[in-house]
């Protein structure tokens, strides 16, 4: 079905993609973007399991002050999971700090490999995002847009259960951000709910991208940010990488008015997405699975 979504140009990706459901959220862009070598694609899994294979000690030096930065592990919600995040790690730097934490000694070549792969995933959270606001009819807000946003990539590790019951690897939840890319290794357990509010199991492939809109683009009334969780069984670790487009502080997220009509009211007062994880991050917001619509819904 996705192949009905290849095709065209790339707006007709996009808007066969808007008006399905689920189908179109699982895009497979291999016709449209060839930009990720399959190098780097094979080369960040062996980076995400040299990290993830330090010792705990080691890890643990990864602290930051910032949610989901830092090391993220041991937690007895989701015990499998481990993770962390480098903002802006398209740029060598701050991959590089991060790397001197782990290795002491420096480890260019997983420096590089996350820095590559960051900046290639950002290219294509550029040409997705401007794909939405043309097909919206508001991409005079394009560059706006573009300057008030910045990147976080987050690696993910979930070992395998051991068992062949399935166990939650990570908790229900919608993304917060604006555009989600993730990309993994062959080991499945990405789970999306559809509107309809049935699990559909992501398929993994090497050519596979998935693209998922986050809160802070649903608040357009018309993209839909789907539930999501990862469900782990068997034996192996699943590695994932994902990259998110995020509102920088300080900047007022507020619907186009043009988007705005008696179909499609606000949904959301305009908000300062800093601020709004002020609330997501308290302990009543992280049980809040409608956290955006609880700090400012109309
Ligand atoms: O590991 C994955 O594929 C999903 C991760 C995820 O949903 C998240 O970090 O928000
Ligand atoms: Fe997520």
């Amino acid at each position: 079905m996705a192949r009905r979504l290849w095709g065209g140009k790339e707006k007709t990706v996009l808007r066969g993609y808007m008006n399905q459901k689920f189908v179109s959220f699982q895009m497979d862009l291999k016709k449209i973007f060839e930009k990720v070598p399959l190098e780097l694609r094979k080369a960040i899994f062996a980076a995400l399991q040299e990290l993830f294979d330090l010792p705990l000690q080691t890890k643990i030096l990864n602290v930051s002050k910032k949610p989901y930065r830092g090391y993220v592990g041991q937690y007895p919600m989701v015990p499998l999971f481990e993770s962390m995040g480098i903002d802006d790690a398209n740029v060598y730097e701050n991959v590089e700090s991060m790397t001197n934490i782990m290795w002491p000694h420096g480890n260019p070549s997983f420096s590089k490999t996350i820095q590559s792969f960051s900046e290639q995933l950002s290219e294509l959270d550029q040409i997705i995002r401007k794909m939405i606001l043309e097909s919206l009819g508001v991409e005079k807000y394009l560059e706006e847009h573009m300057n008030s946003t910045n990147y976080l990539l987050g690696v993910m590790k979930y070992k395998g259960p051991q068992t062949s019951d399935t166990k939650v690897g990570l908790t229900t939840h919608s993304d917060k951000n604006i555009v989600t890319i993730l990309y993994q290794n062959e080991v499945e357990g990405l789970e999306v709910m559809t509107k309809d509010g049935k699990w559909i199991s992501y398929r993994p492939s090497p050519d596979s991208f998935v693209v998922m809109i986050g809160d802070s683009l649903h608040k357009l009334r018309r993209l839909h940010s789907p539930f999501h969780r990862v469900m782990m069984s068997g034996n192996e670790a699943r590695y994932s990488a994902g990259l998110f487009s995020i509102p920088k502080g300080g900047n007022i997220i507020k619907a186009p008015e043009e988007l705005v009509d008696e179909e499609h009211p606000l949904l959301f007062k305009p908000f300062d997405h800093v601020e709004f994880l002020k609330y997501y991050y308290t302990e009543k917001g992280q049980r809040d699975q409608f956290a955006l619509r609880t700090y400012c819904g109309v």
